[in-house]
C-alpha cells in the first residue's frame, strides 16, 4: 500500500532474501531488513518485526524455503518446519503456510525442493494480496450497506481493534481492506483506532496505515470503546482474525472480545474480516482448543517510544518487581459475531455458514 506516494508490500522476495518492513520501530522509522536465513525468519517472526496472521504465514512460507537451500532432507523439511511452527503458537495461517509448502514439495526429489518451495511461497504471497483485495471489495459493500440501513448519515464510525491492515498482511489488509476499498469508492469514514495494549499495534500501526491513506480516524484507548457504544458515536466495528474455527469462534487479538461484548449489547454489528486460511476446520470450541500465546510481561511493564529528542527508547512503567500476565489474543465466541467477511464473501459466523465456503482437501 501507500507510504509517502510510494507503492510498498510488508514483504518482498528479492533473490534468495526476503526484504521486510521492521514494524518494531514504526510509526517514527521506516526501515526495512533483509532476511538470508529460516533462523533470521523465525526471529523476525518471534519480535514481531513482522506480525500480523496472514504475514506470518507467507513469512514463515518463505523461511522455510531457504531452509530447504541449506537441507532439503526430509528430516530438515520437517525440523526447519517444526522450528518456525514453534515462532507463535496462535495464528493459524503459520501451521496452513507450513503445510502448503511441505505439500508440494514432499514428492520431489531434495535437488528440486528449494526452487519449489519458493514459487509456491511466491504464490503464496500473491493468493494472500487477491485474497485481501477481495475481502475488501465484500468488506466495503457491507459498510456501505450499513451506512444506508442507518440513513447515510454524514459519517460512518466504525471502530477497529489492533492493526488488521496490510501491515498484518502481504498487502491491502482485512479489517483494513474494507475501509481502503469503502474509501476509495467514497463512503464517508470516521474510524475509532483501538491503541491495542500491550503492544500497540493500534496507535503506532494502523493510525500509521490510516493517515497514508487519507482516511479521517481518532485513536481511543482501549477501555473508552464500550462509553462511545453507549454515547452512540460507534456504528460498526471490524476487526481481523488469528484464527477462526468451524463454528465460527473467532480468535483476535486480546480485548476483541470485550469489544464484542459492548458491541453485543448496544446493538452495533461486529465484524470479522479474514482469508479462508485463518480457519482452522479442524475445530470447534475456540475457547477450549485454540492455544492462546502468552507473552512477556515486559510487554506490559515496559512501553517503547520516541522521546523528545526523537530517539526511540524504552522506558519502565510498573515498579520494580511487577508481576505481569500478557495473553497476547482472546476468544470471541460465534454467537457475538455478526458476519465473517472473506475473499469468498460475507457468512454467518455458524457452522452453515462456514461450510458455504471453499473447503480445503481435508
Ligand atoms: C490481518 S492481521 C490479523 C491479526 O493478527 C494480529 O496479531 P499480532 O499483531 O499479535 O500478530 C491481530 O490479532 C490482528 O487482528
Amino acid at each position: 500500500m501507500n507510504v509517502n506516494g510510494q507503492p510498498y508490500r510488508s514483504i518482498v522476495r528479492d533473490g534468495h532474501s526476503l526484504l521486510v518492513i521492521d514494524q518494531t520501530v514504526l510509526p517514527h522509522t521506516f526501515r526495512q531488513l533483509r532476511l538470508h536465513s529460516a533462523e533470521q525468519v523465525a526471529d523476525a517472526i518471534r519480535r514481531m518485526v513482522v506480525r500480523g496472521a496472514p504475514l506470518i504465514g507467507v513469512t514463515a512460507a518463505y523461511g522455510l524455503a531457504l531452509a530447504l537451500r541449506e537441507d532439503a532432507s526430509d528430516a530438515g523439511l520437517q525440523a526447519a518446519s517444526d522450528a518456525l511452527l514453534a515462532t507463535r503458537p496462535t495464528a493459524v495461517n503459520l501451521r496452513w503456510a507450513l503445510q502448503q509448502i511441505q505439500q508440494h514439495v514432499a514428492a520431489l526429489p531434495a535437488r528440486e525442493r528449494a526452487a519449489a518451495a519458493l514459487a509456491r511461497a511466491d504464490a503464496l504471497a500473491e493468493e494472500d494480496v487477491r485474497s485481501n483485495a477481495a475481502i475488501g471489495e465484500h468488506g466495503a459493500r457491507l459498510l456501505r450497506y450499513r451506512w444506508e440501513l442507518l440513513g447515510k448519515p454524514p459519517v460512518l464510525n466504525v471502530l477497529t481493534h489492533c492493526n488488521a491492515g496490510w501491515l498484518g498482511c502481504v498487502d491491502w489488509g482485512t479489517a483494513l481492506a474494507a475501509l481502503y476499498q469503502a474509501h476509495r469508492q467514497g463512503l464517508p469514514l470516521h474510524v475509532w483506532i483501538d491503541e491495542t495494549r500491550p503492544r500497540n499495534q493500534g496507535s503506532s500501526l494502523t493510525t500509521w496505515e490510516l493517515q497514508s491513506h487519507g482516511i479521517a480516524a481518532t485513536l481511543i484507548t482501549d477501555n473508552a470503546g464500550g462509553y462511545l457504544m453507549r454515547q452512540g458515536q460507534v456504528d460498526a466495528c471490524i476487526v481481523g482474525a488469528d484464527r477462526v474455527t468451524a463454528s465460527g469462534d473467532v480468535c483476535n487479538k486480546v480485548g476483541t472480545y470485550l469489544k464484542a461484548l459492548a458491541a453485543a449489547d448496544n446493538g452495533i454489528p461486529f465484524y470479522v474480516a479474514l482469508p479462508t486460511s485463518t480457519i482452522d476446520w479442524q475445530i470447534r470450541d475456540g475457547q477450549q482448543h485454540i492455544e492462546v500465546e502468552d507473552r512477556s510481561g515486559e510487554e506490559v511493564t515496559h512501553i517503547w517510544g520516541r522521546d523528545d529528542d526523537g530517539q526511540l527508547r524504552r522506558v519502565q512503567l510498573a515498579p520494580d518487581g511487577t508481576r505481569a500476565r500478557n495473553p497476547a489474543f482472546d476468544i470471541t465466541p460465534a454467537r457475538l459475531v455478526t458476519a465473517l467477511v472473506t475473499e469468498h464473501g460475507v457468512v454467518a459466523a455458524h457452522e452453515a455458514g462456514l461450510a458455504t465456503l471453499r473447503r480445503p482437501a481435508q
